[in-house]
């Protein structure tokens, strides 16, 4: 029988009391020394979990580095955000076993799932099926995934598409604006799909102040992600201070 694991259940334990914050971190833009740091910091300030990945060569032995480095640092649950099929690590706790639903290549839907199904069952990781979905400008993963990005003025869209991925058994939706995106998922389109689904919602891309953060998790955010605020923070003083401003926002958000 299919089982929830016990990274899913420790996000649906934690969505009954407070927002969520992850913390995304690429192996192709941190060290596995820095990754450590940035992972102790992040669970002393507060954040739920650690996301890894990238959509440009995140695997093999330097995603594997950046993983153990996070795990030997904190006591954080690592969730793998891949790319393709590469991008799965022994060492990490779960994956989110995404489909990019507004892909246009079959491979983002179902080919990269089915090229890591076997790797994820040998290594005993916890598999969390999760709908992916991209919103304009969608950046580089727009582009890499061949998308179809969600206009942004186009909220029935999204939350089309959402509910579709529940209907189809997916457990989580992820609306993603691209990582480093000038501006965060509408928030109008955050509360359209926040209104017909009933599994948690994450949104991600171009989220990089308190504000920011704030307005997204009022919208209807379950889960907040931040990659580049911390990652391009020049230090890690500065990466402390924009951290603590972001969970300030989620966490003064209640569900
Ligand atoms: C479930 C399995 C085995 C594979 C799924 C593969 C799919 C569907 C991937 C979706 C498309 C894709 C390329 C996703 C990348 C996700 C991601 C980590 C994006 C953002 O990473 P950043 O590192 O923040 O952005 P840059 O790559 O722009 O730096
Ligand atoms: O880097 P940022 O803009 O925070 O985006 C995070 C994440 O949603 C990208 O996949
Ligand atoms: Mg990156």
């Amino acid at each position: 029988m299919l089982r929830i694991g016990k990274v899913e259940s420790y996000i649906h334990e934690k969505l009954e009391k407070e927002k969520l914050h992850f913390v995304l971190l690429d192996p192709d833009d941190v060290s596995p020394e820095t990754a450590g740091k940035l992972a102790k910091m992040s669970e002393e300030l507060g954040v739920d979990a650690i996301m890894v990945g990238g959509s440009t060569g995140a695997e093999g032995e330097i995603l594997d580095e950046v993983v153990k480095s996070i795990k030997e640092s904190s006591s954080l649950p690592v969730i793998l955000f891949p790319g393709s099929h590469g991008g799965v690590s022994k060492y990490a706790d779960a994956i989110f076993f995404m489909s990019l639903l507004n892909s246009r290549n079959p491979f983002f839907i179902t080919g990269a799932q089915a090229l890591g199904a076997f790797t994820v069952k040998r290594y005993g990781i916890e598999p969390i099926p999760m709908a992916y979905l991209i919103v304009e400008p969608g950046e580089t993963v727009g582009w890499v995934s061949d998308a179809k990005p969600i206009p942004r003025h186009k909220p029935k869209i999204a939350a089309a598409y959402a509910l579709a991925g529940q209907y189809m058994g997916m457990r989580l939706v992820y609306l993603e604006a691209g990582s480093g995106a000038p501006e965060h998922v509408p928030n109008d389109m955050i509360k359209a799909v926040k209104a017909v689904i009933d599994v948690p919602l994450i949104v991600g891309g171009g989220i990089r102040s308190y504000e920011d953060a704030k307005e997204v998790a009022q919208s209807g955010a379950d889960i907040i992600v931040t990659g580049t605020a911390i990652e391009k923070a020049g230090s890690l003083e500065e990466a402390r201070k924009r951290l603590e401003r972001i969970i300030k926002g989620v966490k003064e958000v209640k569900p």
